[in-house]
C-alpha cells in the first residue's frame, strides 16, 4: 500500500529577480510525520515553507497539499497553519489576547481551546502578560500555540527551536511529537542537526535551491564514508598505540582533532569496518572503551558533504 503523503511537490521553481530560490524541487512529505528541512543560509527553506503556507506562489511546478492541488491564489490552504520568519504577534496584547485574535479569524475555535493551547506550550502562567515583555523563547512558544489553535493537519514551522532554552526545547519537542502521534504532519526547518535527529525520521536537504537529499535520515548513514570519533579508553596511551596500528584508522591531532580539551580523549578517523576492528583490538588488549562517539552525527556529516560547494560543482560537472 502506498504511504499517504501530506505534501507532494514536483518541479517547484521560485525566482526572485535573478535569484533562483527554488530550482525544480521535488519533495514528498509523509502524512503524520515530522519532516525536517535543512540547508545552508539562502538554500531556499523559508521560500519552500512560504509556498506550503500559501504566502507565495511557485513560478513553475505543481504542489499538492493534503490531497488538494494548490491554486494560483495567495491563501493558506485548508488545514494548514504555521509561521515563517518568526511568529507574527501583537506586542501590546497579552498572550491570551493574541490567541483570541487568531481564534476570531476562524469560525470553529471554541474559547476553551485558547487555554488548552497556552497550557500545551507551557505558557499558562504568562497568559495575561503582554507579549512585549516576552523572551524570544516565549514568543516562539506562543507562535506555536497560535499555529496549533485551529487544529491543523499540516503544521509548517520555520526554526521553531530558535531562542528556546533546553527546557523550552524539550517541551516544544514533546508538543510536536504528540501532534505527529495524533496524525498531524509537521514540516520544520532548522539549522540544529541535533534537533532534526531527535525529531525527524525523514529530512530534505536543500542547497542553493536544489534538493540534494530527501528521505529517511537512516539512509544518510554511509558506511563507506570516513567519520571522526572521539575515543576515551581506560588506558589512553595503550589505545593510541592500538589505534595507530589498526589498518584504516587515522589519529587526528591538533586543530583537526576537534576534541574536547581532555588529555585522555583521542580522535580517530575511520570507516565503520575499521572502527569495528579497532574496538575488537582494544578489547583483546584488555583496554576498556569508555566512550566512542561521532564528533559530528551522520546527519551532520552527510549535510556537510552534500552541501559542500566543491562537491556540488563536481556533481554538476558529472551531469
Ligand atoms: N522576497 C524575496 N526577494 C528577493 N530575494 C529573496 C526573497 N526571498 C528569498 N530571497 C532569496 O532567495 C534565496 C533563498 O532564501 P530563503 O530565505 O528561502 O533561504 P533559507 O534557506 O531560508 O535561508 P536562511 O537559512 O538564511 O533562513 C536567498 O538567496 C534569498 O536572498
Amino acid at each position: 500500500m502506498e504511504t499517504p503523503v501530506a505534501v507532494r511537490g514536483r518541479g517547484i521553481t521560485k525566482v526572485f529577480g535573478d535569484v533562483v530560490a527554488l530550482d525544480h524541487v521535488d519533495v514528498s512529505i509523509t502524512q503524520g510525520q515530522i519532516h525536517g528541512l535543512v540547508g545552508p543560509n539562502g538554500a531556499g527553506k523559508t521560500t519552500l515553507l512560504g509556498l506550503l503556507l500559501g504566502l507565495a506562489v511557485a513560478d513553475e511546478g505543481s504542489l499538492e497539499i493534503l490531497g488538494t492541488p494548490l491554486g494560483r491564489g495567495l491563501a493558506a490552504p485548508d488545514g494548514v497553519s504555521g509561521f515563517v520568519d518568526g511568529p507574527g504577534l501583537y506586542p501590546t496584547l497579552t498572550a491570551r489576547q493574541n490567541l483570541a485574535t487568531v481564534a476570531a479569524l476562524s469560525f470553529d475555535v471554541p474559547a476553551a481551546r485558547i487555554d488548552e493551547a497556552l497550557e500545551q506550550v507551557g505558557l499558562t502562567g504568562a497568559a495575561d502578560h503582554k507579549v512585549r515583555g516576552f523572551s524570544l523563547g516565549m514568543r516562539q512558544r506562543l507562535g506555536l500555540a497560535a499555529a496549533v489553535l485551529t487544529g491543523p493537519r499540516l503544521l509548517v514551522l520555520d526554526e521553531p527551536s530558535n531562542g528556546l532554552d533546553p527546557a523550552g526545547k524539550k517541551h516544544v519537542h514533546g508538543v510536536l511529537r504528540r501532534l505527529a502521534a495524533d496524525g498531524t504532519t509537521v514540516v520544520l526547518s532548522s539549522h540544529r542537526m541535533d534537533d532534526l535527529e531527535a525529531l525527524c525520521p525523514e529530512v530534505t536537504i536543500l542547497s542553493t535551491g536544489r534538493v540534494v537529499f530527501s528521505g529517511p535520515v537512516a539512509k544518510l548513514s554511509d558506511e563507506n564514508r570516513e567519520l571522526d570519533h572521539r575515543l576515551r579508553a581506560s588506558d589512553p596511551a595503550g589505545a593510541r598505540t592500538v589505534a595507530a596500528g589498526t589498518p584504516g584508522v587515522t589519529i587526528l591531532e591538533g586543530d583537526d582533532a576537534a576534541a574536547r580539551p581532555d588529555t585522555d580523549v583521542i580522535v580517530v578517523r575511520a570507516r565503520v569496518a575499521a572502527m569495528d576492528e579497532l574496538v575488537a583490538r582494544l578489547v583483546r588488549g584488555d583496554i576498556a572503551v569508555r566512550e566512542l562517539a561521532p564528533v559530528v552525527s551522520p546527519l551532520e556529516a552527510a549535510f556537510l558533504a552534500l552541501t559542500d560547494p566543491a562537491a556540488i560543482t563536481r556533481q554538476e560537472a558529472d551531469r
